[in-house]
C-alpha cells in the first residue's frame, strides 16, 4: 500500500502510527460468519464479558445477523454492558463548543488545537496520549484554516465530523478486524461527506486509492452502526458519536423487545424491555419510539437504507395509539385522519368519522405545519408558555394523540425535571403529572415494556 504521507513526522505515541501502516491492519474480513464476528466481539467484551451469556449472535430472518436469547430472558433483565470501541464528535450544529477527548466546555476564544491541528481540544487535553496521533493527522494533512487566529478561529464541522473514522485507523489490530466485521452500507452521502472532509485540507491523501477505500469503508460502518450517545461533563451534556459493536448488531424493531442506554457516552447498557423467549430475537429501535408509522419510514429509509416490515408498522392505528392521526380537514368533521395503506413513504389518508380520502401531499403540509409550529415554541418559549400552549393553541390544529404534540409535552417533562431547576407552581407540576401519565399510557398501548423512556421520564435513569 502506498504510504499517503511522503514525509511523516515521527510519531509521538507506541509504533508506526503512518496511515498506511495503520491501514495494513485492515484484514479483508468483510463476509465473516456469525461465529468469526462472536470471537472478536467476546474479545472487544474484555472485562465485562459475562461467564454464561443469555445472548449470542446468529443469522437473522431480519436482516444479515442479529443478537438472540440462549435462554428466556425476564423484562428487566441485564442482557450486556459493553464500552464503546471508538467515540468522537458528532459535530452536529451545537455539539461543536466542547473538547473532542474530556467533553469539557470550550472557552470561547482559544478554543482549538494550540498544535494547529485546528481541532477544539482543551488546554490539558492538547498534549495528551489520546489527542497525539489524531492531532499530528491532521496537522500532515495541512488544515485550511490552520492560520484563523482570534475572531476567525471557529470549529469546521466538516473535518470534525471524519474524526471517528481517523481514530478508527488508530485502534488494535483485533478491534479493527472488528470494525471490518460490521456492516457498511454504501451509501453516495457517505463519499460525499468524504470529499467535502478532503476540501478542508490542502493535503489529504486523496490519490491513495487503498486508503480512500477504507476511509469510505469506515465512514459507512460508522454511519450504519454508530450510536449518538449523550455524556455529561461539569453540569452541560455533549452527544458523543459512539461506536458500539454488540448493541450495532441489534436489529431493528419499532416496538423493541430490548431497551439500550448509555451511561456518560462510554458503556451501553441493554436490557429487557420485555420477555424475551429463549431463541427469540433480541431487537432494539433505530428511532424515537413515540415518532408514528410514517415518520419513522421515512427516517429508517434516509437513513439506515431499509423498510421496516415489524408488525406495528402493518397496523396504521399503531395499537390504537393513532400517533400520525391529523385533524379531517372537511367542514364540520373532526375526525382523526390516518395513512389508509402502511409501509408505503406516500399514503393515501382517511377520516375515521367521515370516512373521507385525502391525498397525501395535502395531510404531509399539514403535519409539517404541525411540526414547524410545535418545535419552534419548543425552541423559543419557557415552561409555562409551552403548557399554555400545549393546553389552549395545540389543541386547535393538532389532534392530542399526534407524535408532535406528545414529543411538545415530552419536552415540559424533560425541562421540569433535568434542565430548569427553578420552582414550579402546584398547577405546573399538576400539567406535567398529566403529560407523563398520557406518554406512559401511549407506551403501555404499544406494549413498549420496560422501554429507556419509560425508564427516563419515571427517573430510573438519568
Ligand atoms: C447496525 S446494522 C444491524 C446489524 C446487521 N444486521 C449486521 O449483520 O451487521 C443496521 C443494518 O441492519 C439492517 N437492518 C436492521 N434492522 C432491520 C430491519 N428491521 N429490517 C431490515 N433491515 C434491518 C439494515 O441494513 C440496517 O442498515
Amino acid at each position: 500500500m502506498s504510504n499517503p504521507d511522503p514525509d511523516p513526522p515521527s510519531p509521538r505515541g507506541a509504533g508506526d502510527t503512518t496511515l498506511a501502516a495503520l491501514g495494513a491492519h485492515m484484514a479483508p474480513c468483510r463476509n465473516t460468519t456469525p461465529e468469526q464476528l462472536a470471537q472478536l466481539i467476546d474479545a472487544h467484551l474484555g472485562d465485562l464479558r459475562q461467564e454464561q451469556p443469555n445472548w449470542t449472535i446468529s443469522s437473522s430472518k431480519v436482516a444479515g445477523r442479529g443478537v438472540f436469547a440462549t435462554r428466556d430472558i425476564a423484562a428487566g433483565e441485564l442482557i450486556f454492558q459493553e464500552r464503546a470501541l471508538v467515540t468522537g464528535p458528532t459535530a452536529r450544529k451545537g455539539q461543536l463548543s466542547s473538547c473532542i477527548c474530556c467533553h469539557e466546555t470550550l472557552p470561547q476564544k482559544g478554543f482549538l488545537c494550540r498544535h494547529r491541528c485546528t481541532l477544539p481540544v482543551c488546554e490539558s487535553c492538547a498534549d495528551s496520549e489520546e489527542h497525539q496521533a489524531e492531532c499530528e493527522h491532521f496537522r500532515r494533512w495541512q488544515p485550511m484554516d490552520a492560520d484563523a487566529e482570534g475572531e476567525q478561529e471557529q470549529v469546521n464541522p466538516l473535518s470534525l465530523r471524519i474524526l471517528t473514522a481517523v481514530r478508527v485507523f488508530h485502534l488494535g489490530k483485533e478491534q479493527r478486524h472488528l470494525v471490518d466485521a460490521m456492516q457498511a452500507n454504501a451509501e453516495r452521502a457517505y463519499r460525499r461527506e468524504i470529499i467535502k472532509a478532503a476540501q478542508c485540507f490542502r493535503n489529504f491523501p486523496t490519490t491513495d486509492r487503498v486508503f480512500m477505500d477504507q476511509l469510505f469503508r469506515i465512514v459507512g460502518v460508522l454511519n450504519t452502526n454508530a450510536f449518538e450517545a449523550p455524556c455529561r461533563t461539569g453540569g452541560h451534556e455533549t452527544l458523543l458519536r459512539g461506536l458500539f459493536p454488540l448493541t450495532a448488531i441489534m436489529n431493528h424493531e419499532c416496538t423493541p423487545n430490548a431497551s439500550h442506554y448509555f451511561e456518560n457516552g462510554r458503556l451501553a447498557v441493554v436490557r429487557a424491555a420485555r420477555d424475551i423467549p429463549r431463541g427469540g430475537e433480541i431487537t432494539t429501535t433505530y428511532t424515537k419510539i413515540l415518532w408514528g408509522n410514517l415518520t419513522r419510514n421515512i427516517f429508517l429509509k434516509m437513513t439506515k437504507h431499509f423498510a421496516c416490515d415489524c408488525a406495528r408498522c402493518h397496523d396504521n392505528t399503531e395499537n390504537g395509539t393513532y400517533l400520525s392521526a391529523l385533524f379531517c380537514r372537511e367542514q364540520g368533521c373532526r375526525g382523526l385522519v390516518i395513512p389508509v395503506q402502511t409501509r408505503t413513504l406516500q399514503p393515501d389518508w382517511r377520516c375515521i368519522t367521515c370516512e373521507n380520502v385525502f391525498p397525501h401531499a395535502k395531510m404531509a403540509k399539514y403535519q409539517d405545519f404541525a411540526l414547524n409550529t410545535i418545535n419552534n415554541r419548543i425552541n423559543s418559549c419557557s415552561v409555562q408558555d409551552m403548557i399554555h400552549f400545549i393546553n389552549e393553541l395545540c389543541p386547535r390544529f393538532c389532534p392530542s394523540s399526534n407524535y408532535v404534540l406528545i414529543e411538545a409535552k415530552l419536552n415540559v417533562i424533560w425541562r421540569m425535571t433535568r434542565f430548569d431547576r427553578e420552582e414550579y407552581s402546584p398547577e405546573e407540576m399538576g400539567h406535567m403529572d398529566r403529560y407523563r401519565e398520557e406518554v406512559l399510557a401511549i407506551l403501555h398501548k404499544l406494549g413498549a415494556g420496560e422501554c429507556t423512556l419509560k425508564k427516563l421520564i419515571t427517573g430510573e435513569i438519568q
